[in-house]
């Protein structure tokens, strides 16, 4: 017997997307040091060409591509060395028909020349002449004006999260700061009376709080900015007190434990209480992570994660993540790394549940093997000894030894 009503992952997943799409947090501006991993809060345009002259990538000569026609080993074109274009200054070498000009890496084009032969490739009877023995295309061993960037164009589009190639692309258009989403601020609640904290000796019948220390981790890793707000005792008005308290001051709150049946599991009241709509759905067809709530406090989402460790790590991976895309105005909600491996043994799934299971990946030639961790959903070294967790879809009853399956990274960096 079900005490709560289980909907399908997908139909929690819609109901996430549908009451955060455009509840986006405010934005603020960052300088562009601190601004890996952020997440773009506009499109931000080039207001120049990059490079803002065409430039040699060699070490030769520039000349007109065309003066190096019908040029062979038998009958190589002569050129008359005109002058020297140095690095990082500008010249007022202009190529007529038959000119060449000494051009280092990097150093600016001169007029009339629209090629650059290598060092190499070209031959000085006497200081003033050069002889090339092969035909050169226009464009060879040139990077032309606005050819990586060009005016105008769109280099850091709004809802991306900036990488380490964003920031070299806006350091080189000389953009110094960047308009960006707050982090999102998350806080997390841990509930029971057999949690203490990590520092304190533990006695009969406690545990330690693993799960405000592993989410935070993981939502920390996403680029909030986590509140942990300690443990709350099983007392239903500590409970509501702290929630209210974190549901204002924060964007989204989190609440490990208290989210199944028993006698103190109060997380829905509490919700309801708070304010409207109040819980949104109380069950999913997920394993681990069945007993999850997610509700709506006067536009804040809380979400009540079960206590087992690997349960609250695996929901909130699936559900917790895309929330915090949409309410930092990420385009790619429900995208993520997948892998793809063979299963090294048969694993069984009731079909009409999303099952996860973590795997771990084995390098096999140009395959990978994915080998499951077996377990409860109690223990969180299943999910340490863990690469990734292999998702079987709720159409499956399982997957047999060497099919294909899909492994979602944990740490993906998107
Ligand atoms: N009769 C039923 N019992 C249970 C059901 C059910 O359907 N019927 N569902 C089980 C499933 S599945 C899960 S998951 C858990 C969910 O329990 P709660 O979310 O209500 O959480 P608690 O009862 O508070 O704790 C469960 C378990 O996890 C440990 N825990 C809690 N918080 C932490 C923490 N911060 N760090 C480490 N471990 C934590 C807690 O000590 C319990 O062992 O319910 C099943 N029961
Ligand atoms: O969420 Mo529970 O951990 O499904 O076993």
């Amino acid at each position: 017997m079900d005490f709560f009503q289980c909907i399908p992952l997908r139909e929690a997943q819609e109901i996430i997307a549908k009451e955060l799409t455009g509840a986006i947090v405010a934005f603020e501006q960052v300088s562009l040091v601190d601004a890996l991993g952020r997440v773009a809060a506009t499109d931000i345009a080039a207001i120049e060409n990059l490079p803002p002259f065409s430039r040699s990538t060699v070490d030769g000569f520039a000349v007109r591509s065309a003066d190096t026609f019908g040029a062979s080993e038998a009958a190589p074109s002569l050129f008359t060395i005109v002058g020297e274009v140095l690095m990082g200054q500008p010249t007022d070498i202009e190529l007529r028909p038959g000119q060449a000009a000494t051009i280092p890496t990097g150093g600016m084009l001169p007029a009339g020349a629209d090629a650059v032969v290598m060092l190499e490739y070209a031959e000085q009877p006497d200081p003033h002449s050069l002889l090339i023995s092969k035909m050169i295309a226009p464009g060879e061993n040139v990077v032309v004006k606005g050819e990586d960037i060009a005016y105008g164009s769109i280099i850091l589009r709004r809802g991306q999260k900036i990488t380490p190639a964003h920031i070299g692309v806006l350091a080189a258009s000389g953009v110094t700061y960047v308009p960006v989403r707050q982090p999102v601020k998350v806080a997390i609640i841990s509930t029971g009376d057999e949690l203490v904290d990590i520092d304190v000796p533990v006695k009969a019948g406690q545990i330690r709080d693993v799960n405000s220390y592993a989410l935070g981790a993981l939502f920390t890793g996403w680029g909030c900015q986590v509140t942990r707000m300690g443990i709350v005792r099983d007392s239903f008005e500590q409970f509501y007190r702290a929630l209210a308290e974190a549901a204002v001051t924060h964007h989204m709150v989190v609440i490990s434990g208290g989210s199944s049946v028993g006698a103190r599991d109060f997380t829905v009241k509490a919700i309801d209480g708070l304010g409207a709509p109040g819980v949104l759905f109380h069950g999913i067809a997920i394993k681990p992570g069945k007993p999850t709530i997610f509700g709506m406090v006067e536009g804040t989402p809380i979400f009540g994660l079960p206590g087992h460790p690997v349960a609250a790590m695996t929901v909130s991976d699936q559900l917790v993540k895309p929330a915090v895309r949409l309410l930092s105005g990420q385009k790619n909600t429900f995208q993520r790394t997948r892998v793809t491996a063979r299963l090294n043994r048969n694993v069984a799934s009731s079909p009409g549940r999303d099952d996860f299971i973590g795997v771990r990946l084995i390098k096999e030639g140009a395959n990978n093997k994915a080998a499951p961790i077996f377990g409860k959903s109690g223990l969180i070294r299943l999910m340490a000894e863990s690469d990734g967790i292999m998702h079987i879809p709720a159409d499956k009853s399982g997957v047999y030894e060497g099919e294909a399956v899909e492994v979602l990274l944990l740490y993906d960096a998107d």
